[in-house]
C-alpha cells in the first residue's frame, strides 16, 4: 500500500547533504517496508521480482543564506565594527516603455448622425514635439542612490545587520497596446537616500575614493537609477511611409522591442570608514578619567566605571562656546572625542589594539590625560605617546595639553609639582610643522585621491634610521592638575583647552 511521508524527521540526514541550511517539504512515495535509504530516487528490483519504482520527491521550498561566522561578532564586539563596513546597493532599473499600436478610427459613415460624424472625424490629440512628430511615453528612471551625512547618526553598525541597500524601479507606461493621448510616461522611482554618520569616507571596495562625508548635509551619489525604455509604435506595412514622418519611434522589427526595456540600474560594493570628527581628542591610559572628564565639560552621557576598557567606541561631546568671549561666545564651539584607552602595545593590537588611533586624525588638539594618583604617572604618560608615535609619528607634532587628573587624592597632590616638572622636561621648544617620516612606522594616510594608505612611511627600516625620542617633539601647550571628579580646578583646564584651540585653528 502505497503511503505517503510527510517528512520532517530526514531533514537532520538531507541537512548534511546541503551545504546550506535548506528548508525542505519532502514526500515520498513507496512499498513498504522501506528498504535502507538510497541516494538515488527510485530503485529496480531484480527480474523475478514484480518492477518496482520508488518515487521520492524533495521540493526545495527555502534555502536560507548560512549564518556568516561573524553575523553575531559585531554584537559582541561593537568596538570592532563600529567604523567600517562593506555594502552593496542597486540603483532601481528603468521601468518599461511600451510597444503600442495605431488606434483603429473608422471613416464616419452615411448612416450616421451628423453630431456622430463630427465625433468621428475629430482626430485625438496626441502629445506631439514643435516638429509635430509624436511624443511617446517613456518608462520611469529607476531610483539613484545617494549616502549622506546625518548629525544623528554615530556608527556603522547598524549597516553590518543591513548590508544590501536596493532603490525602486521605475514605473512601466501604463498601456494596453493602443496609443492614446491620456498616455503618460512611468514614474519616476524616488532617490534612495542613505544616513551615514559625519566624517564617513566613501569608497568603491576596489579603492576608487568617492567622497568624504565630513560635514552635515554633504551628499555622494553613488549608483544611478536605470533609464527607462522608450515607447514604439507598431504600424501595418502599407503604413510605415506615412508614419515615419509623424514619429521616428517605429518598430521596424521584432528586434527593437528591447529599447522598451528599462536600462538596469547601477549595483555597487562600497567602502564605508567612519573618522570621527572632533576638535579635541582625549588620549590615554584605561582608567585615567577621560570619561568623567568629558561628562565634566559636556553634556555626553558616556559609560564611567572604576575598571579598564569600560569605553568600547568613542564618545562624542560639545563644548560650549567660551562666556568669556561676549557675544562671540560660540566661536569656541568644539566638539570633544573620548577615545578608549591605549595600553602599550596597543598599535600591535593589545587591549583593543590601535582601532581608535585612526579617530585621533582629524582632530586639532589632543588632551593626554593622565592618572596622577597611578604608581608612575610619567611612565604613563610616556606609554601613551609611545603608542601614539608608533602608530603615526604625526601625532606627536599636533597641538596638546596635559592633564594630571584625581588631584583629590593625596598621593597626587603632594607630587603635582614635581609631576608638572616632568612632564614638561619632555618635548622641545620646537614646534615642528612637517609629519615626521624618519621612524618608519606604521602611518595611516590618505592619498591625494582620498584613498586610505596603511604604509610604512619611509622605506628604510627603522633600525637604520634614527629614531625620534619623545623629547624631540614638542612640548605640551599646558600642563595643568585638575580633579574631574570633584570639579577641582576644572574651569582652569576649561581655559586651557580653549586657548589651545585657538591657537590651532
Ligand atoms: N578620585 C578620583 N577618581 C576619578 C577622577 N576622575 C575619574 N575618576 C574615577 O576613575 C575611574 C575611571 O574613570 P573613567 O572616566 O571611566 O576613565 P577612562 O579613562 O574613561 O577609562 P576607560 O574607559 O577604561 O578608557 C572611575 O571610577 C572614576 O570615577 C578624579 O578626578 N578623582
Amino acid at each position: 500500500m502505497a503511503s505517503m511521508l510527510s517528512h520532517s524527521s530526514s531533514s537532520s540526514f538531507l541537512n548534511r547533504n546541503f551545504t546550506t541550511d535548506l528548508s525542505l517539504s519532502f514526500s515520498a512515495t513507496f512499498s513498504p517496508p522501506l528498504p535502507q535509504f538510497q541516494k538515488s530516487a527510485s530503485r529496480k528490483w531484480n527480474s523475478n521480482e514484480n518492477y518496482r519504482s520508488y518515487t521520492v520527491k524533495c521540493a526545495l521550498a527555502k534555502a536560507r543564506t548560512p549564518p556568516s561566522p561573524t553575523s553575531d561578532a559585531f554584537i559582541r564586539e561593537p568596538h570592532k565594527y563600529f567604523d567600517e563596513v562593506v555594502i552593496t546597493v542597486r540603483a532601481g532599473d528603468g521601468g518599461h516603455g511600451a510597444v503600442l499600436s495605431m488606434p483603429n478610427i473608422k471613416a464616419p459613415s452615411k448612416s450616421q448622425g451628423k453630431f456622430d460624424r463630427e465625433k468621428t472625424k475629430r482626430k485625438p490629440s496626441y502629445k506631439r514635439d514643435f516638429d509635430g512628430s509624436l511624443i511617446l511615453p517613456m518608462g520611469g528612471h529607476g531610483g539613484d542612490v545617494v549616502i549622506y551625512a546625518d548629525e544623528g547618526k554615530d556608527t556603522l553598525l547598524e549597516f553590518h545587520n543591513k548590508s544590501k541597500h536596493k532603490a525602486k524601479r521605475g514605473g512601466n507606461v501604463d498601456a494596453m497596446g493602443v496609443l492614446t493621448s491620456y498616455l503618460q510616461n512611468g514614474l519616476a522611482a524616488p532617490t534612495l537616500r542613505i544616513p551615514v554618520p559625519l566624517g564617513t569616507v566613501v569608497k568603491h571596495k576596489r579603492g576608487k575614493f568617492l567622497a568624504d562625508l565630513a560635514n552635515p548635509g554633504d551628499e555622494v551619489l553613488v549608483a544611478r537609477g536605470g533609464q527607462g525604455g522608450i515607447s514604439l509604435l507598431e504600424v501595418p506595412e502599407h503604413k510605415k511611409k506615412q508614419m515615419t514622418t509623424l514619429t521616428t519611434n517605429m518598430m521596424r522589427d521584432d528586434s527593437d522591442k528591447v529599447l522598451a526595456i528599462g536600462q538596469p540600474g547601477e549595483e555597487v560594493s562600497l567602502q564605508l570608514i567612519l573618522r570621527v570628527v572632533a576638535d579635541v581628542g582625549l588620549v590615554g591610559l584605561p582608567n585615567a578619567g577621560k570619561s568623567t572628564l568629558l561628562a565634566a565639560i559636556t553634556h555626553a552621557k558616556p559609560d564611567i566605571a572604576d575598571y579598564p576598557f569600560t569605553t568600547l567606541m568613542p564618545n562624542l561631546g560639545r563644548l560650549d562656546g567660551d562666556p568669556s568671549l561676549g557675544a562671540d561666545k560660540y566661536s569656541s564651539e568644539a566638539t570633544l572625542a573620548d577615545l578608549p584607552g591605549l595600553i602599550e602595545g596597543a598599535h600591535l593590537g593589545k587591549g583593543l589594539g590601535r582601532n581608535f588611533l585612526r579617530h585621533l586624525r582629524r582632530t586639532r588638539l589632543l588632551v593626554h590625560v593622565v592618572d596622577a594618583a597611578s604608581e608612575d604617572p610619567v611612565s604613563d604618560y610616556r606609554t601613551v605617546k609611545e603608542e601614539l608615535r608608533m602608530y603615526n609619528p604625526e601625532y606627536l607634532d599636533r597641538p596638546y595639553l596635559v592633564v594630571l587628573n584625581k588631584i583629590d587624592k593625596p598621593e597626587a597632590v603632594d607630587r603635582l609639582p614635581t609631576l608638572t616638572e616632568e612632564i614638561w622636561r619632555i618635548g622641545c621648544e620646537r614646534i615642528s610643522s612637517e609629519p615626521d617620516a624618519s621612524s618608519g612606522t606604521v602611518a595611516e594616510s590618505f592619498s591625494v585621491d582620498g584613498s586610505q594608505n596603511s604604509e610604512i612611511s619611509s622605506g628604510l627600516s627603522a633600525k637604520d634610521q634614527k629614531v625620534k625620542e619623545l623629547e624631540e617633539y614638542p612640548r605640551p601647550l599646558a600642563v595643568v592638575g585638575v580633579s574631574v571628579l570633584k570639579g577641582i580646578k576644572v574651569n582652569e583646564m576649561l581655559k586651557e583647552i580653549r586657548t589651545a584651540l585657538r591657537k590651532s585653528l
